[in-house]
This record gives structure tokens, sequence and C-alpha cells, in this order.
């Protein structure tokens, strides 16, 4: 039996492209012979589709959808296809008016539907908030000639349930468990299973651990591309009965393997196995240049505007837009103040040559006269601060936009999520943009990213549209060794203001990652002033990331959908 993993990149909400996709990679997969082929979960939709599920106009033509598809696929084909499912006894049972299915398509029919079991509702997962579980095992024969494979069908979650992989009970049910005391040959995973650094190693086990529980090789057929926050990894992968990874598809680029399983052991046979990203650092520069080229792409931006202030956090978002949509795509805009220091201008220069973007320059002395003259009455009696600081940012955030709007570029923004925790951000200033590329990048990781990226250009160059042939160097040496800095009042330096960053990260991280309390940080060696301050101001920023562009996730807690702090709080959280 020859089994087709699809690693699809669905739009959410292109029924009609996402069908088309599938059909297109049936017919390359019935061309090699396949019997069956796995997409990914809600594949027919793409993942996440949100509260497009509560649109009755959408589930109707996914059903229309998914029966034309079925008609539409090759003969000698059937397809397992994600999409939503109506829940018939809602309204009589009280329940979700909705399934997260799976459809056997083949014959020219719907043949089957198999529900999802564990639905996963927590971080970005918001699934009990749509759908009903299933409640019975899921599996089917697959028949084809004289042959005939038994198939226990998993949705993503289903599969994250291995009490002792976890160390503690996650859900009652083990639908891995039941299909394989049904006596299938084969699990299948279908996923959609979001990008973090380091979690494909963790599947991998995770997998490994669940085939030799349940002597069952398994399929993981995983989405790739990113929808909005969410980054899709793919790394489809087939665990052989004793547990070898035999396939491995590509991360971060759509693919189609077709594998076989039969005799002489009733196992997979061996396929291709792409190798894993070699460090953290490669894995988040891939995952990033595709959230900005799947992001543009899926809005109908081709070129992006940054703007350009001789730092690192906008070098590093420059270089991933140049990556992502080609360097001629991409302006980075140069916004000198009486402030800026000459290298400031001389290192946005040196790194947009470096990357080949355009670049702009628009000095803003002029435009902060005019805001200082026109509130002269209105501020005479106040010593210039802050609020004068905040104009330049919001005097270049006006700028960009009005260049966004002009040209029709997507705005980058370009906050890492140490300032972002912290607040050290200007509302309608620095923050203004259409994504937050890498506001779930610490500033500590920023630095190992540029440093990453100016090793590769040495060994391998691999950095995707950027032209990297004959170069010793991406981001310019004197970005990576300044001190960091706003450059919004003279001789300003981040750390007048913050604790070093890596103090600030190790912090944070132990705040937002681990939930830790003050008590337990301060047990960790950090002094308890450091530590009650910046619990003070990550409590305090809470209204400026509520209003931050969309973030890019790759840590296992970003801001945004997953972190959903209130604003109008008096809890600390210090405890
Ligand atoms: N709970 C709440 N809900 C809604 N709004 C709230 C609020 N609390 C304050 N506010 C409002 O927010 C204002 C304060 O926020 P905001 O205006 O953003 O400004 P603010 O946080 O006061 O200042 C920005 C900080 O970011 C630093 N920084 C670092 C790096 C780069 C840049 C840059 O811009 O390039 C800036 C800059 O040095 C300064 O320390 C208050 O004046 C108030 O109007
Ligand atoms: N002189 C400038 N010209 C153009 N854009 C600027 C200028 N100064 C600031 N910006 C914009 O505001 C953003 C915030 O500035 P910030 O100083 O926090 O970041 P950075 O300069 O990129 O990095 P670093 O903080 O390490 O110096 C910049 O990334 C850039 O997009
Ligand atoms: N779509 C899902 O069910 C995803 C949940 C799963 N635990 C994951 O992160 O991969």
């Amino acid at each position: 039996m020859k089994l087709a993993i699809a690693q699809l990149n669905p739009t959410v909400g292109d029924l009609k492209g996402n069908a088309q996709k599938i059909l297109a990679t049936a017919k390359a997969a019935a061309a090699q012979g396949a019997n069956l082929l796995l997409t990914p979960e809600l594949s027919l939709c793409g993942y996440p589709p949100r509260d497009l599920l509560l649109r009755p106009g959408f589930i109707q033509q996914i059903q229309t959808t998914l029966e034309q598809l079925a008609q539409d696929l090759p003969p000698g084909i059937e397809a397992l296809v994600g999409a939503a499912q109506p829940n018939v006894n809602a309204a009589k049972k009280g329940q979700k008016p909705l399934y997260n299915s799976m459809a056997l398509l083949g014959h020219g029919k719907v043949k089957a539907i198999f529900h999802k079991r564990l639905l996963p509702t927590y971080d970005v997962f918001d699934e009990d908030r749509y759908f009903e579980s299933g409640t019975t095992p899921n599996h089917f024969h697959l028949e084809a000639g004289d042959q005939v494979l038994h198939i226990g069908v998993t949705i993503c979650e289903d599969l994250w349930n291995e009490d002792d992989f976890w160390g503690e009970r996650t859900y009652e049910v083990n639908p891995t468990a039941e299909v394989v005391a049904a006596g299938v040959d084969l699990v299948v995973n279908l996923s959609a299973s979001p990008f973090t650094v380091g979690k494909q190693a963790l599947r991998e086990k995770m997998i490994a651990h669940a085939v030799q529980q349940h002597d069952c090789p398994i399929i993981y057929v995983n989405q790739v591309g990113s929808n909005d926050d969410l980054i899709f990894d793919g790394c489809s992968v087939a665990i052989n009965r004793q547990g070898q990874v035999v396939n491995r598809a590509p991360g971060f680029v759509p693919s189609l393997h077709v594998l076989d399983y039969g005799a002489p052991q009733q196992d997979l046979s061996p396929g291709t196995i792409t190798p894993l990203l070699d460090s953290p650092e490669a894995e988040m520069w891939s995952a990033l240049v595709l959230g900005v080229k799947d992001y543009s792409q899926k809005c109908g931006f081709s070129k992006a505007v940054i703007g350009l202030s001789g730092g690192i956090d906008s070098a590093l978002v420059a270089a991933i837009a140049a990556a992502a949509l080609g360097p001629d795509q991409v302006l980075g805009v140069l916004m000198p103040s009486p402030y800026s220091s000459d290298h400031s201008i001389s290192d946005a220069e040196k790194l947009a040559h470096n990357l080949g973007i355009h670049t702009q320059t628009l000095p803003i002395g002029n435009l902060m006269a005019g805001f200082d003259h026109t509130f002269a009455t209105l501020f005479a009696d106040t010593a210039p601060g802050v609020t004068e600081e905040n104009l330049q940012s919001r005097i270049r955030g006006n700028l960009l936009m009005a260049i966004a709007n002009k040209f029709g570029h997507l705005l980058l923004s370009t906050g890492n999520k140490s300032e972002m925790a912290v607040g050290y951000c200007t509302l309608y200033g620095d923050m203004n943009g259409g994504l937050a590329v890498i506001a779930d990048v610490p500033k500590t990781k920023v630095y190992g990213l540029c440093q990453w990226l100016n090793q590769s250009v040495q060994t391998n160059g691999a950095l995707g549209a950027i032209e990297s042939q004959g170069k010793t160097e991406i981001i310019p040496n004197n970005i990576l060794t300044k001190p960091p800095s706003a450059e919004l009042r003279p001789d300003q330096v981040d750390q007048d203001s913050l604790p070093p960053y890596d103090i600030l990260d190790d912090i944070l991280e132990r705040l937002i990652q681990q939930h830790q309390s003050a008590a337990d940080i301060v047990a960790a060696g950090h002094p308890e002033a450091v530590v009650n301050r910046v619990i003070r101001l990550l409590t305090r920023a809470e209204f400026k990331r509520r209003q931050a562009p969309p973030v890019l996730k790759v840590t296992d807690r970003a801001f945004g959908l997953g972190w959903r702090m209130p604003i109008a709080s008096r809890w600390s959280l210090t405890n």
C-alpha cells in the first residue's frame, strides 16, 4: 500500500484555493501510485479558522467544496481531508455546534467522517469554543485490489496525551490506545502543530514513545506555512514499528512524500529523511522568514517598509524581510534627528548595502521643530521630557505609515520581546506596523540570531533571497558591538533605564514562560529590587501590548493569544 504525506500550506478561509491545492497534490500522488492521500488538520479551511467557524455560510461552503472535491479526486486514490463538520445533535443535546473532523473521500463520495477527540484549549488554542469532542475511536479499512490496510485516524492533540511521556495525566481518553485496541495496522496523525523553537525534537520523541508503547507505526502529517501569528513548520515524520524515523519532510516548505507500507514486516519502508536544522537560531530564522513571507503574501503585500535606525532590532527585521520578500521589495527609511549619532546613519547604510535593499533618508528635525512651535504655548511652563522624546518616535511612525499608504507597503514593526515586555516602546510611534516580526524574540536572542546570520553567510550562505556570495557579514559589526540606544535624547542608552539584557531576559522568561513568583525568581539568584521592578514594568505595559500588531510566535509563550492578562487589574504578578 502506498500512502502519500501531503504537507500543505493552506490559506485560512480560501476553500476553493485549498481544495485546488489538495486536488493537485492528490493527482501528483496518484501518479506515483499512492492509494491514500493524508492532509493536515482542517486542510480545507486552513488552521486556525477562528471565528469564521461561527459563520453558517462558511460551514455550508465547506460541505459543498468537500463534496465537489470528492467527485474531482482522480480514480484509485482516497483522501483524508480536514474540515469542520456540523454537529446535528448540538441543539438537542446542548452541545457545541461543530466537530473538528477528517473526511475520508473516495469513489466520488464522502465515505466517512472522523471527529477529533481531544480539543486543545490552552495557550493559543481555543478549540472548546467551537467544537464538540468526538466520542468513538476513528479507524477504517483502506482497500486496494486484494490488499487491505486497517488505519487508525487521530487528529493533532489526540496524540498529545501519553501520560507516562508527560509525567502527568493530561486527558482521560487515549485515542491512540483505543484505535490500536481496535486492531489497526498503522496510526495516522493529521496535525496543525504550530512551530516553537525545539518543538520538532520533542514531537519526534513523543511520537516514538507512542509507537513503542502501542507497537504500531505512526505517520504524522503537519501543516506548513504561516497564518497570522502562528507559523507551522511542517517537518512531517513517519516512524516505524521500531521507533525509527523512516521519513521526514523538510521544514518550512510544502512537500509530498509517498511511502510504502506492507510485507514482509507489516511496517513502513524507508523513505527520505530530511535532516533537522542544526541550531535554534537556524530554526528561528527559517520560521520568521516564513512568517513574514506568508503574512505578506496572504494579505496581498509584496513590499515592506522598515524604519532603519542603525540599531540591531531594525537590522534583524530588515534582514528577515529581505530574505522573505527579496531585497528589491524592501525599503529602509533613515530618519535622523538632531540626537542621532553619525553611526546610526552610516551603520544603517552599510546594512542596507549588505542586504541590497532600497533606502530613503527623511530627516525629522524640521517636523520636531514644527511640533515644538505648535505646543509652545500649551507646554510653556513644563520641562521637556518623555513627551518630547516620544514625539520623535511618533513623527517616525507617521512618516512610515504615510509611505505604507502611498506605495502599498506593509510596515514591519521592530520591537523585540524584552522591550514589549517592559513597555520600552512608544504607542503610535515605533509600535506602529502591521506585523510585529521579532516581538517574541528576547533581546539576547536578537544578538544570537544576528551573530548566527553573519556566521552562516561565511559558511553556507543560506540566506534565502539575500545575495550572500563574497560577503563576510550581513549585520555590520558595529551594530553588533555598540550599546543599544533609542537615541531620543543625547547620549541615551537602554541600560540607563533597564537592567542588563541578560538579567532582564532571564527574569522575563521565568515570569512569562514559567509563571514563577517573585520569591521563586529571587531564590534563583536575582536581586529582589530588580525582580520587583521588572514585574511592575511588565504589568504596567499590558495596555501597550494589547494595541500591538500580531506577534509571530516562536517561543512557548508569546504575547498575543497565548498571553491573556487583564489590563485594569490590581493583582500583582509578584505572587
Ligand atoms: N492603562 C492604560 N491604558 C491606556 N493608556 C494608558 C494606560 N496607562 C498609560 N496610558 C497612556 O500611555 C501613555 C504612555 O505610553 P507611551 O506614550 O507609549 O510612552 P511611555 O511608555 O511613557 O514612553 C515610551 C518609552 O519607551 C522608550 N523607548 C525605547 C526604545 C525605543 C523607543 C522609540 O519610541 O523609538 C522608545 C522611551 O525611552 C520611553 O521610556 C501615557 O501617557 C498614557 O496616555
Ligand atoms: N533614526 C532613525 N531612523 C529610522 N528609524 C528609526 C530611527 N530611530 C528609531 N527608529 C525606528 O524606531 C525603532 C525603535 O528604536 P530602537 O532604538 O528601540 O531599536 P533599534 O535602534 O533597531 O535597536 P537598538 O534598540 O538596539 O538600538 C527602530 O527599530 C526603528 O525602526
Ligand atoms: N492543533 C492542535 O491540536 C495542536 C495541539 C498540539 N499540542 C500542538 O501544539 O502541536
